[in-house]
């Protein structure tokens, strides 16, 4: 038994093989998705997904299990255009701002799943926020979350008004975060260490802390207390880094505000 029973049976068609898309495409893929039963519908298809037994640009099975939607919310449209229609078949949508009742319009009646994942998804290590519409049943619900579950975990909204926060948070922020080991090893070029070096303790150390971070039992606030003894160099550099004014979180608050206000306009139709 295997979360994919049911859509290696029937099957999956993933619309947009691009960045996200793949990166799901590939965690599926080591998690017991069949290629034979995943038809990938992308013009622009990557040479990396050729000759593995995929069905790519084929026509669509009669029924397939779940349709994934991966393209740019801008490209949404177009590809919706393409698609015929589904008789029993949940809808997923990962594609940022792009609302449930754009989807309902396309798919009248259909369950629809809107999930907000991360390229994490690839290696395992996702994180997926997800709600569904009228239509998704509680088994619906349940096979997106499994689906999302074999690339990370899942957590469930109240409310679709909280996912353009969830996009500025944790859809963009490995952005952020690959962001935060550029400066941090620059940083440590600034004081001297060569850059092959300062790459290698940045990228580490954000690795570290962050597998820390989930494993241990206290507070991310505990393990930085752990980590700054009175008076010493952690307590010097977080003076400058946690400053209500000038520090981080003024900082990532602009971030994360900025991010989710995009999203909001794609959801608006913004180009
Ligand atoms: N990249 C990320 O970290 C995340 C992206 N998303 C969402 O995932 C969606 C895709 O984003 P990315 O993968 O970053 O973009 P991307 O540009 O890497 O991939 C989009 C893919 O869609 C294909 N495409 C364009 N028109 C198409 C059509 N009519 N039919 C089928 N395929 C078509 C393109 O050839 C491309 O391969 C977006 O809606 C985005 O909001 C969500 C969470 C994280
Ligand atoms: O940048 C974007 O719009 C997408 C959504 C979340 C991450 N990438």
């Amino acid at each position: 038994m295997s979360e994919f029973d049911d859509i290696n049976a029937r099957g999956l068609v993933l619309v947009g093989c691009g960045r996200m898309g793949g990166a799901m495409l590939k965690g599926w893929l080591a998690r017991g998705l069949e290629p034979g039963a995943t038809t990938v519908i992308d013009p622009r298809i990557g040479e990396e997904w050729k000759g593995k037994g995929l069905r790519l640009n084929a026509p669509l099975p009669a029924n397939p299990a779940v349709l994934v939607l991966a393209v740019k919310p801008q490209m949404m449209a177009d590809a919706l255009g393409e698609l015929r229609e589904l008789a029993d078949t949940l809808v997923v949508s990962v594609a940022a701002g792009t609302t449930i009742a754009s989807f309902e319009a396309a798919f009248p009646g259909a369950p629809i799943v809107r999930v907000m994942p991360n390229t994490p998804a690839a290696i395992g290590q996702g994180i997926s926020a997800l709600i569904g519409n009228e239509a998704a049943s509680a088994a619906h619900l349940d096979l997106a979350e499994s689906l999302m579950a074999a690339v990370g975990r899942v957590v469930r909204l109240d409310s679709e008004s909280q996912m353009d926060a969830v996009t500025g948070l944790s859809g963009s922020g490995p952005a952020y975060v690959f962001h935060l080991i550029e400066a941090m090893a620059k940083a440590g070029e600034s004081q001297g260490l060569p850059a092959a070096l300062s790459l290698e303790l940045a990228r580490m150390t954000v690795a570290g802390a962050g597998a820390l971070a989930i494993h241990a039992d206290e507070d991310p606030a505990v393990l930085r207390e752990n980590v700054t003894s009175p008076g010493g160099t952690t307590a010097a550099g977080l003076a400058v880094l946690m400053d209500a004014e000038t520090g981080l979180p003024p900082l990532m608050a602009r971030t994360v505000a900025a991010a989710t206000r995009r999203g909001r306009e794609l959801g608006k139709g913004g180009a």
